[in-house]
């Protein structure tokens, strides 16, 4: 073989080696995010590296330095941030479900997390013809997932603008647009009429509010009396110690690493629902045996962090990324560590789950 010969093959060989890295390597586990298509929401790229840092610093504060500073309002704004960061990389490296789900022996990711989000429609016994509200919707995976199963019509809210864009035109092209519906909008503050709504849900969104029981509170508004609401919560166990080193260390890196204004005790939740004026029907965490475990998923994915880790430093090495894009990913990364070992430790469950139901007579 002549020198030419050898550079040419060197370079057909070394653009396929790019080519399968970048495309096979980096797809999303669900198509339609790749690595080359990393945006930061709706931030502009030479802002993303500041925005990080102003997230960084409003969430490495504990939740009693959020109140004390009267930030709890500010929350909403970076959570939004946060979305903004995170969404692409989410679409990219998870689904465009963004929650967790027990595994289930000889099902895919992809089957166990659906199977979770049907769960959540049968227990409020969502049916054709019913107007159903998603809070805190994401891309809506679920949304999706609810609509198909129990041809309700369901109406998702997220406080982020992107996200709005990019579950619309999942609707869209899964041809669901005619039952599944997209707001921006704030949960706390919902842009929807009293009783407008035949049945509620909330997968792992309700742990972004600084106040469950103003979330639980205009869930309840919005339903008619008689309607059922599900919830997946966040929540620290009963084997938390808040005077173990090493549970703080855990439950701080989730919350920081989750842009979490603090996450509530799992036997707090029932309480504040009643607060609300709900009845609570059942409570459960959906984690605990015989249910296989969910923080598998994070761990099992080691080799695939590092592979893309190195995908988004040469994306952002290239200027394809924004620069910010592997701060961000590192972030992601330290989470699912603190994540992983919250699940292992049983100090945390993302999967508490609460039916509640609007009493058909309110006692004023
Ligand atoms: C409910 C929430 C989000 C839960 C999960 C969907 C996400 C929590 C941590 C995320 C991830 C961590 C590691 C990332 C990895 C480094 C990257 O290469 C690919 C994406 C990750 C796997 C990413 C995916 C989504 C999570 C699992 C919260 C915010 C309330
Ligand atoms: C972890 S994601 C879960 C999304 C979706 N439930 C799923 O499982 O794919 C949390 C969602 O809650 C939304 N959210 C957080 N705080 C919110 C707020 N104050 N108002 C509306 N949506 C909010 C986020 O925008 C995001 O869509």
């Amino acid at each position: 073989m002549d020198l030419s010969t050898a550079m040419w093959t060197a370079v057909v060989v070394g653009a396929a080696a790019v080519y399968w890295f970048v495309w096979m390597m980096g797809a999303a586990e669900v198509k339609g995010k790749r690595a080359v298509n990393l945006k930061m929401g709706s931030i502009a790229k030479d802002k993303v590296q500041d925005k990080y840092k102003q997230y960084w610093s409003f969430f490495l504060r504990s939740k009693e330095d959020i109140v004390a500073a009267s930030d709890d309002d500010k929350v909403p704004a970076f959570v939004d941030t946060f979305y903004n960061l995170v969404t692409d990389i989410y679409e990219w490296g998870w689904g465009q479900s963004f929650h967790f789900s027990p595994s289930l022996p000889g099902l895919s990711h992809r089957e166990a997390t659906r199977k979770h989000e049907e769960r959540a429609a049968d227990l409020i016994a969502a049916r054709p013809g019913q107007r159903i509200v998603d809070v805190g919707c994401g891309v809506g995976g679920p949304m999706r997932a609810i609509a198909s199963h129990s041809g309700a019509h369901v109406v998702g809210i997220t406080i982020n603008e992107y996200q709005v864009g990019r579950a619309s035109a999942h609707n869209r092209k899964a041809d669901l647009d005619g039952l599944c519906e997209v707001v921006c909008g704030n949960f706390l503050e919902m842009p929807f009429p009293d009783a407008s709504f035949d049945g509620a849900y909330s997968i792992e969104a309700t742990c972004h509010a600084p106040c469950l029981e103003d979330v639980y509170r205009e869930i309840f508004r919005v339903l008619k009396p008689g309607a059922l609401y599900v919830s997946y919560e966040w929540v620290t166990t009963g084997l938390y110690r808040p005077d173990d080193p090493r549970h703080v260390e855990t439950i701080r890196g989730i919350e920081r690493g989750d842009a979490l204004p603090g996450l509530r005790a799992q036997n707090e939740v029932a309480a504040i629902a009643r607060q609300a004026g709900f009845e609570v029907v059942e409570e459960r965490d959906l984690a605990l045996p015989p249910a296989e475990p969910w923080w598998t998923r994070l761990q099992m994915g080691r080799f695939a962090y590092w592979r893309n880790h190195l995908l988004v430093s040469v994306l952002a090495a290239l200027r394809i990324a924004p620069k910010g894009v592997v701060d961000v990913h590192e972030m992601l990364y330290e989470t699912a560590r603190h994540l992983s070992d919250g699940g292992e430790t049983g100090i945390f469950t993302p999967m508490h789950m609460i039916l509640c139901r609007k009493p058909l007579l309110i006692n004023q």
